[in-house]
């Protein structure tokens, strides 16, 4: 097994999935802190990503995280004004980030269509690629900090972040941040870490919850490659970990169903 092997478990239903996978980051965060002194971690929008914090923020072990040690960034984020409630940012901060002592320097949200760069989405992802350089220690490979969890909503297409089936941003091999436009989930017009970038971070998690996922997870999973499902590709250097339901699961052939999970 090597860290891009996928790791599975499978929870009984999304609610528990939100839970326990929030249990899992905040112990993961505690232990990062306890080793090194900081954490940083890549947030994903999307339902699955929101529920996640919440649980987080209903927990409470969320205290053992201490915030201000705590690097946040994103893995994709609409390229909408900095206040449009589509925002992923705006999302994660009413279902967290608000509510916990982070240092607000530290949260790196990526650039909104109302700043600096106007309406130039492949200028801001420049600028949050150069901010990612910025941050990025000698011992770091590629431009970006060594994400201690870098998570990830899986959409049904098999997308992760905003790098989208046949679409080129999933093919980029150099740039660690581009611009998309076009993308088939609205709104059309997106910021979005690439593949390189994603598989700089030491943990991978992908997480999958409802029926509406079964396919995406199954075909993800069964390895026809990150062109046609985007999902595949995304590994971490020392683990890669699906956290799916069951419902989600439903689809997986037997020999990949993980023996026990609840
Ligand atoms: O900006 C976004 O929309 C997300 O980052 C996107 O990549 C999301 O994570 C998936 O589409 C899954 O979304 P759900 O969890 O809502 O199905």
């Amino acid at each position: 097994m090597t860290a891009a092997t996928p790791q599975l478990v499978v929870h009984r239903d999304k609610e528990l999935m939100a839970q326990a996978a929030a249990a899992r980051l905040i112990t993961r965060i505690v232990d990062a802190q306890a080793a090194r002194g900081t954490a940083s971690v890549v947030l994903t929008g999307g339902r699955n990503g929101n529920a996640l914090l919440a649980a987080i923020a209903a927990s409470p072990a969320r205290d053992a995280v201490d915030w201000a040690r705590l690097d946040l960034w994103w893995g994709d984020e609409r390229f909408l004004p900095s206040a449009d409630p589509e925002r992923n940012a705006v999302q994660a901060r009413a279902e967290l980030l608000d509510a916990v002592p982070l240092d607000p320097a530290r949260v790196h949200e990526m650039p909104a269509s109302d700043g600096v760069d106007g309406s130039d989405v492949d200028a801001a992802a420049a600028r949050y690629a150069q901010e990612l350089a910025k941050a990025a220690g000698p011992g770091d490979r590629g431009g970006v900090p060594a994400f201690d969890v870098l998570l990830l909503g899986v959409g049904p297409d098999t997308h992760v972040a905003s790098l989208f089936p046949e679409h080129p941003g999933v093919r980029e091999t150099e740039l660690t941040v581009i611009g998309v436009r076009g993308a088939p989930k609205p709104p059309p017009t997106r910021i979005s870490l690439t593949l390189p970038a994603i598989r700089a971070a030491r943990e991978v998690w992908l997480l999958a919850a409802g029926e509406d996922k079964a396919g995406a997870v199954a075909v993800a999973l069964s390895g026809p490659g990150e062109l046609q499902a985007p999902a595949s590709g995304a590994h971490g250097t020392g683990r890669t970990l699906w956290l799916l339901d069951r419902a989600a699961a439903s689809q997986l052939p037997p020999q990949l169903y993980p023996p026990a999970s609840a």
